[in-house]
């Protein structure tokens, strides 16, 4: 299977034989870092090679359609629940530069004792199962084929069933995980003996595989009352989590620390978060760095969430990352939806690319308030640890509450989250091995005694019986469907006439949900406005309308109020006029039609408008402007009024006048073209001379019903326009 751009992704065709999907490779893929990259007129000191296929910036336009990708693993995070919904996303963010795909697991996963099979549908994340796992990575196969660039997968290796599920993401090539004990102890309320030493098989496991591991102390930011306050214990946590993975004999370039700044404004954010994250890189330079962007205060602002994450990148870019984690800017107020996936990517490679190269314009200070700041945490954060050993070792101090206290350390609060270590699930689930335990598994931790029946085959326990499944892939046992209802199949019956009709509906997470948004303002107070809201959505025929968010404009004046609802019906394709792709000649017939035939215009930017980039792009010969083709162009500049631009048609006995609006105020650009058209005809010249405007916020069709022959929108180039007079005065000659 090979994916056409021009084609949807298959979903029923990834589902198909999934027994027989074997991964293509195993562990983690970093970028390609391409320093002195030159793309365009440009060349760039931190980025990595490009993609084969992909959406670049809106503005990407103006500079030759680059779409440059910098050095980090940009993450976006995916998991609505249906995972066949999430494969369409994962494309489009891969478009839009992820490369590393991080499913969220259904709500308290952690808490399943064990591997679940089939494919169930999830809450606010996807039930981690290996059919789900298969189907996802199968997908992801193609779509790093489509883009040009490798993609990684990752979940969760936690809970109570970490270690299993450690062995079936070994077996399914998935390429990285969240493993960090304290997550199992400190959120989810498992039995820390229990936690660690499923850490310890799970960590041998992930070795083995290559897995690249992200820890999980950001989730103290983001439980913290003041998350600023817990930077000493970030810092200990990153260290308990990384050297535990270290004895366990994980790669040091494998052991990602999930950092996040902690702040976010109206708090100095900079002042607080840059110092933190000095510190950090400073006392764990030898491991990667995975930067998150703050979850912790966010709003349902996705404009306020955006600044925020940029502010997170600026830190990137002054300190380090390996992998860019993205939150998506509607994380603040519902389960993240495809648009919004997407905007996270662009925020993520937008702002590092516009702050390539930052470091050879700004350093960092060595004396004053960031280096002091940065001696102080680090030290706080010693001091931590060595409270810990005097309390008696971690276990002691998590009974002792030591951590996500609100104090600032060494200040306590004495609010810390505290387990006991004869409490928490799986508590009395640890039993030392007999003295003849044998488990012929490979990447096993701890006392196996092999030799007992081999001893040369101590090292390679498994070859007692001929290889396990890692090395045997055929030897795992696929189980497709356990519940004859809560499964994709069922699912995708639900929703196939979405796939097999041409009709379609929209939708926000999955496929035909229906729901729309719509951004509004009312001239009325806050509480007002979100009931006028309501009403107004409900008369628009939408269902199950509700406000997801509001600002204040002004308490008596305005309110902005964000709107979701769903519609009932879908729109059958069929039924459309859909207007054709603007015809374009070649250069040779363009050229050709006006060396036998000259043509000569009049142009300008008309009204009160001084825009005249857009005019000169479409003419200019240097732009690919309409000159290149021998077009006689009169260009009177800015500002001119219409009657002038008419006259010079006259005077120059003009084939056409081609006029640009950019200002598109209480329609004054269409008003001008009506103007343009009317004098033409009061004049009686209109029978003769072709009119094309154009303008950024031009819409074609509107253009003509004004009386013009053309209009030409965003996004046209010289070529358009030529192949319209060229098209347009053949007509007329017919004509005549
Ligand atoms: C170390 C660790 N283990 C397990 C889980 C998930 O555990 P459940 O399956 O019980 O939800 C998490 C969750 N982190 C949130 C993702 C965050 N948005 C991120 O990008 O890191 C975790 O951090």
């Amino acid at each position: 299977m090979k994916l056409d751009m021009n084609e949807k992704i298959n979903v029923k065709e990834i589902l198909n034989d999934l027994e027989n999907y074997r991964p293509k490779r195993r562990g983690w893929v970093w970028r390609e870092e391409v320093p002195g990259l030159k793309m365009g007129p440009f060349e760039f000191k931190n980025c990595s090679a490009p993609l084969k296929n992909s959406v670049p910036l809106p503005s990407a336009k103006y500079f030759g359609d680059i779409d440059p990708q910098p050095e980090y693993t940009i993450t976006t995070e995916i998991a609505s629940g249906r995972f066949e919904d999430d494969i369409r996303r994962m494309r489009m963010a891969a478009w839009h530069g992820a490369d590393h795909i991080m499913v969220i697991r259904t709500a308290g996963q952690s808490h399943f004792d064990g591997l679940i099979e089939g494919t169930p549908q999830g809450i606010g994340g996807i039930p981690i199962t290996r059919k789900q796992v298969r189907a996802q990575r199968k997908a992801l196969d193609f779509i790093e084929e489509e883009v040009g660039r490798d993609i990684n997968y990752h979940s969760y290796i936690s809970g109570v069933a970490g270690p299993e599920i450690a062995v079936m993401f070994a077996e399914e090539g998935v390429n990285g995980a969240h493993q960090d004990p304290q997550y199992n102890v400190l959120y989810r309320n498992i039995n820390m003996v229990r936690s660690f030493v499923d850490a310890a098989e799970s960590k041998k496991i992930m070795t083995w595989a290559d897995i690249a591991q992200i820890d999980g102390a950001h989730n103290a930011n983001a439980t913290a009352r003041e998350a600023w306050k817990v930077m000493p214990e970030l810092m200990v946590q990153h260290a308990l989590n990384s050297i535990f993975s270290v004895k366990v004999g994980m790669k040091k370039s494998n052991i990602c620390l999930s950092t996040v700044p902690p702040t976010a404004p109206p708090a100095p954010c900079l002042h607080i978060d840059l110092p933190y994250a000095v510190a950090l890189r400073d006392l764990f330079s030898e491991y990667k760095m995975r930067a998150q962007m703050n979850t912790k205060y966010m709003e349902s602002s996705t404009r306020e969430a955006t600044v925020t994450h940029v502010l997170n990148l600026l830190i990137s870019r002054l300190t380090s990352a390996d992998i860019q984690s993205t939150i998506t800017p509607d994380e603040g107020r519902n389960v993240p939806w495809h648009i919004y996936n997407v905007e996270a990517c662009d925020t993520a490679k937008q702002a590092l690319v516009g702050m390539d190269a930052l470091l050879d314009l700004v350093e960092l200070k060595t004396e004053g308030y960031l280096p002091e700041k940065v001696r102080e945490l680090k030290e706080r954060a010693v001091l931590f640890m060595e409270e810990i050993l005097e309390d008696g070792g971690y276990f002691k101090s998590v009974e002792d509450a030591f951590f996500v206290d609100s104090g600032s350390y060494p200040e306590r609060n004495g609010d810390g989250i505290g387990r006991k270590i004869n409490g928490g699930i799986g508590v009395g689930s640890i039993f030392e091995r007999d003295e003849d335990y044998l488990a012929p598994v490979t990447a096993h931790y701890g006392y196996n005694n092999v030799a007992q029946y081999d001893e040369y085959c101590v090292d390679n326990p498994a070859e007692l019986i001929g290889g396990g499944t890692f090395e045997e892939p055929d030897k795992i046992i696929y189980i497709d469907e356990l519940d004859e209802m809560d499964n994709v199949n069922v699912r995708m019956e639900e929703t196939k006439e979405l796939r097999e009709k041409n009709i379609v509906k929209p939708e926000v997470e999955w496929l035909g949900d229906g729901v729309v948004q719509f951004d509004l303002f009312l001239p009325v107070s806050k509480r007002v406005a979100e009931a006028a809201a309501l009403e107004i959505g409900k008369k628009m025929g939408l269902e199950e309308v509700e406000v997801i968010h509001r600002e204040i404009m002004h308490p008596a004046e305005g309110t902005r109020v964000q709107v979701k609802g769903k519609v009932g019906f879908s729109i059958d394709l069929d039924s459309l006029v859909i207007p054709p792709e603007p015809e374009i000649m070649s250069d040779d017939e363009i050229r050709e039609d006006i060396e036998n035939n000259p043509f000569k215009i009049v142009c300008a930017t008309v009204g009160e408008d001084e825009h005249s980039v857009g005019l000169r792009e479409i003419i200019d010969i240097k732009h690919g402007g309409i000159e290149k083709y021998g077009i006689e162009c009169h260009y009177l500049g800015t500002s001119v009024p219409v009657e002038k631009l008419v006259d010079a048609a006259i005077e120059t006995n003009a084939d056409a006048i081609l006029a640009s609006t950019i200002i598109s105020h209480d329609d004054i650009h269409y008003k001008n073209m009506k103007r343009i058209h009317e004098l033409c005809v009061e004049k009686g010249i209109r029978d003769k001379i072709i009119i094309a405007c154009g303008g950024t916020q031009v819409t074609p069709e509107i253009a003509v019903k004004q009386g013009v022959d053309a209009g030409f929108g965003r996004g046209s180039k010289g070529v358009h326009v030529a192949t319209f007079f060229v098209k347009k005065r053949r007509e007329m000659l017919n004509e005549n």
